[in-house]
């Protein structure tokens, strides 16, 4: 059975982050991740996985100005200092906590930027790749789904898959997001088999709702067992919306037949 990661942008946002962990740990996750954790000292995440004997992964990098729409800056030119920048600090904090792996976000580029915007976030992420290399960290490359995320850098695995074929470095890797992949392509099971060996990270979530994942056109227990199948030895995230309370909505592990 895969091994399940607690996505705490998501799980329990009713409270601060530490107690984010401790929620989770009780929940019986052995890891945790997050989105954009920055305000809380990345030492005292540190502390609190180790005291509750859970693992943190990954963190994003910040998205820029969220009012105007942005969300990341690693495919916009002229914001290449920020982006780098950005880096800069998740690979600090993601140390600092004991992360392993950082969301490179390229943000929302429209249709006849792309040219452009490509070039730069092959040269953003080029550097970046080699920054995080030095301490271990593999960066993560995530299409998000039009309807979730109108012209965002890259809706299907193909996008990040081409970047990361003109980068050519072992430490950028595809998050390959079931909840995305399914509304974007569908084909879930497929996809999963073709495109393992690029990826450092799975998340999950129903489709098309983002709620848990015992409801919905995606069989959950067939995506698990390809999951296992295929050698998968990493993180999976639980990234959904619950549809009321966290804890409330823990009833998939049940249902699906898995442990956390
Ligand atoms: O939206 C998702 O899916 C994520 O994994 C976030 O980290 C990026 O917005
Ligand atoms: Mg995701």
């Amino acid at each position: 059975m895969p091994r399940f990661s607690a996505n705490l942008g998501f799980l329990w946002t009713d409270r601060p982050l530490l107690d984010q962990i401790a929620a989770a740990a009780k929940a019986g996750f052995k890891a945790v991740e997050m989105h954009w954790p920055y305000d809380t000292d990345p030492k005292a995440v540190r502390d609190a996985c180790a005291r509750h004997g859970v693992a943190m992964l990954g963190i994003n990098t910040v998205r820029g100005d969220v009012s105007k729409g942005e969300n990341g800056l690693g495919a916009l030119p002229g914001r290449e200092a920020e982006f780098q920048a950005a880096i800069d600090q998740s690979i600090a904090w993601a140390i600092a906590a004991g992360g392993t792996s950082i969301h490179a976000m390229p943000g929302v580029v429209k249709p006849i930027d792309m040219p452009a915007a490509t070039g730069t976030f092959v040269e953003n992420l080029s550097i970046a790749a080699d920054k995080a290399g030095a301490h271990g960290l593999t960066l993560l490359l995530e299409p998000l789904n039009p309807r979730a995320m109108p012209n965002y850098f890259y809706s299907t695995l193909r996008g990040a898959g081409d970047i990361i074929a003109r980068i050519g470095k072992p430490n950028i890797k595809i998050m390959f997001d079931v909840f995305h992949v399914g509304v974007s392509e569908g084909d879930v099971l497929t996809k999963l088999e073709y495109w393992m060996p690029h990826i450092g990270h799975i998340q999950f979530a129903a489709v098309p709702s983002r709620a848990e994942p015992d409801e919905g056109e995606i069989d959950f227990r067939a995506i698990f067992k390809a999951i296992d199948r295929l050698g998968w030895k990493g993180w999976v995230g639980a990234e959904y919306k619950p549809r009321a309370g966290t804890d409330e909505g823990l009833g998939w592990v049940k249902t699906l037949g898995v442990t956390l």
